[in-house]
């Protein structure tokens, strides 16, 4: 059996995150985790991102640092959500010349590139597509498709977060410096407290890439902290490893 964390009593009132640059006081009620586009073509050998040249050397512990970190939310009865990243196996949805996404889209570039992969990556329906097993949303987990980085643009995430209650968003997945990154920016302009936990996600790109989402993030957009951080601040201690 894998080590995880055991509930203890969840947190009724709100909780002191440590985190950058400085604690923050979230109340469960209010306060959701994300999983961002913890996908095979993000987070798997032989996808996206790893046939496009990218280091994915970091995404299997990302893996199952989120998959701590989801438990834990799920346990003190925070709403845990997945955006999932990807068009229509035409790709009507990923825009065509008129759209910059065609032009930076690295997925769509590397297709051109290799015509043989076309309908392939990011493609709804196909494994590059699908989230990753490990990660498996739960029962009353939330999976939000999107077309582009931001989880926040053309999806119903917002009335589903307010629905709720939610004014915090705890992110965590990959990119840091793509995907999470602009969601948490546009959390931000939409009035919600961002924080990502920094171990549970990876940059697709040099490490300089990583410090410097994070440094965006802890100095304009949200906070910093880390996966231990969060399981301790609402209550979950580490379980005790098990042989059976
Ligand atoms: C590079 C890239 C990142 N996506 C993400 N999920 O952060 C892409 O989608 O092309």
């Amino acid at each position: 059996m894998t080590a995880g964390y055991a509930p203890e009593a969840p947190p009724r009132s709100p909780f002191i995150l440590p985190a950058r640059p400085e604690p923050i006081r979230l109340n469960p009620a209010e306060t959701a985790l994300i999983i961002v586009d913890m996908q095979n073509a993000y987070a798997s050998p032989g996808g996206y991102l790893d046939i496009a040249g990218f280091d994915i050397a970091g995404a299997a512990a990302c893996i199952s640092r989120i998959a701590t970190a989801a438990d834990a939310a799920r346990k003190a009865g925070m709403p845990v959500l997945y955006f999932q990243n990807g068009w229509d196996p035409e790709y009507t949805e990923a825009g065509g010349p008129g759209s910059p996404n065609w032009h930076k889209s690295n997925a769509l570039k590397t297709m051109r590139k290799k015509p043989e992969l076309q309908g392939k990556l990011l493609a709804k329906g196909g494994w590059d597509y699908a989230l990753v097993e490990a990660l498996a949303p739960k029962p009353g987990d939330i999976v939000v498709p999107k077309t582009r980085y931001s989880g926040f643009f053309n999806t119903n995430i917002d009335s589903l977060l307010r629905a709720r209650g939610i004014r915090n968003i705890v992110f965590t997945g990959i990119a840091t410096n793509v995907c999470v990154e602009s969601s948490l920016r546009d959390a931000f302009h939409l009035e919600y407290f961002g924080i990502v936990l920094e171990d549970a996600t990876h940059a697709a790109g040099p490490d300089f890439a990583q410090k410097a989402a994070l440094y965006n993030i802890e100095t304009f957009f949200g906070w910093v902290s880390t996966v231990a951080d969060f399981c301790g601040a609402i209550g979950q201690r580490p379980q005790a490893q098990s042989e059976d």
